[in-house]
């Protein structure tokens, strides 16, 4: 379990993260989603004991890791890749990190076959790919048989059938009874990895609540119907709760109600419906709408969905 009680890092001026206090529970993937500077590998760094709060604490399985007996044993890291350069083998690189760890080597053996490294075990770190990079970060921070593991952005450079993997493996760690931190910035990834959700925004926490919460809340969404009646339809469909727009001429944006009670309701008071089709909002446009106003650096350009997935 990782304990995070109202944590708060300054650098300066600058409020990285600002009073956060959630629980991440045993036995599930808790997603950590946030817009690019939101404070998440600053708060993953601060769980691992790299970064001192200043103020406020985090436990990890009841306990400040760093005064942990066997750290490895307790919580296992992986912040984001950066570019490694070393010239050690990724098994060597592992074999070093056992032995300063009590580790015995054939967890090392263990871990490269976990993480489909086997075929490239010898080869040099610093001539591995990012997803590659991500596999060996993955391997380090299992090596230990943490309980808890906590990973930043793992599946980025990652190609789809690691992405796969990726999500596979946390999955199996939580049923497992792991604790799994995970975070990321796409919505989408984490609605099909994670359980539950945090989400911050400038440092601070925006919800804290269920995939399904979330999604149910993503699933609000307007329907739009064209009728050669929009007036009519329009006085059959008002209601306590329900609000109908017209955006275009014969065309009625409809909010409060479903496809079939609209299509049901027209049907009734013998208006004719030419197109009835529910608007959903994806994940992803939720999650922004949630996070809005709190995103430090916006692209004046505007980015596909399909780009960033
Ligand atoms: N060492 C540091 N010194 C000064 N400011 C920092 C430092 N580390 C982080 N910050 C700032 O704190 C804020 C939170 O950064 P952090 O890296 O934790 O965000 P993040 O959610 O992980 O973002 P990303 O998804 O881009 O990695 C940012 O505004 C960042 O510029």
């Amino acid at each position: 379990m990782i304990e995070v009680q109202n944590l708060t890092k300054r650098y300066g001026e600058k409020v990285a993260v600002d009073g956060l206090t959630f629980t991440v529970q045993p036995g599930t993937v808790t997603g950590f989603l946030g817009p690019n500077g939101a404070g998440k590998s600053t708060t993953m760094r601060m769980i691992a004991g790299l970064d001192q709060p200043t103020a406020g604490r985090v436990l990890v399985n009841g306990r400040d890791y760093r005064a942990a007996t066997a750290p490895m044993a307790e919580l296992g890291i992986m912040l984001e890749a950066r570019a490694v350069h070393t010239g050690r083998s990724a098994r060597n690189h592992l074999l070093a990190l056992a032995q300063t760890n009590g580790i015995g080597r054939h967890r090392v053996d263990e871990v490269i076959r976990l993480v489909g490294l086997t075929d490239v075990a010898g080869k040099r770190v610093g001539g591995f790919s990012l997803g590659m990079g991500q596999r060996l970060g993955i391997a380090a921070a299992l090596l230990g048989s943490p309980r808890v593991v906590v990973l930043d952005e793992p599946v980025n450079g990652l190609d789809p059938e690691g992405v796969l993997w990726v999500r596979n493996l946390l999955k199996a760690l939580a049923n497992d009874g792991h604790t799994v931190f995970v975070s990321s910035h796409l919505m989408s990834e984490m609605a099909l990895t994670a359980t539950r959700l945090v989400v911050v925004g400038r440092g601070r926490l925006i919800a804290d609540t269920t995939v399904e919460e979330f999604t149910a809340l993503a699933g609000e969404r307007s329907v739009s119907v064209r009728t050669p009646q929009p007036s009519e339809l329009r006085d059959v469909l008002l209601g306590p709760g329900i609000t109908v727009t017209t955006e275009t001429p014969g065309l009625l944006v409809v909010e409060g109600l479903t496809a079939e009670q609209i299509g049901t309701a027209a049907w009734q008071a013998h208006l004719p419906v030419f197109e009835l089709s529910a608007n959903e909002a994806s994940l992803e446009e939720a999650f922004m709408q949630l996070t809005e106003g709190s995103v430090d650096y916006r692209s004046s350009e505007p980015v596909m969905t399909g780009a960033v997935l």
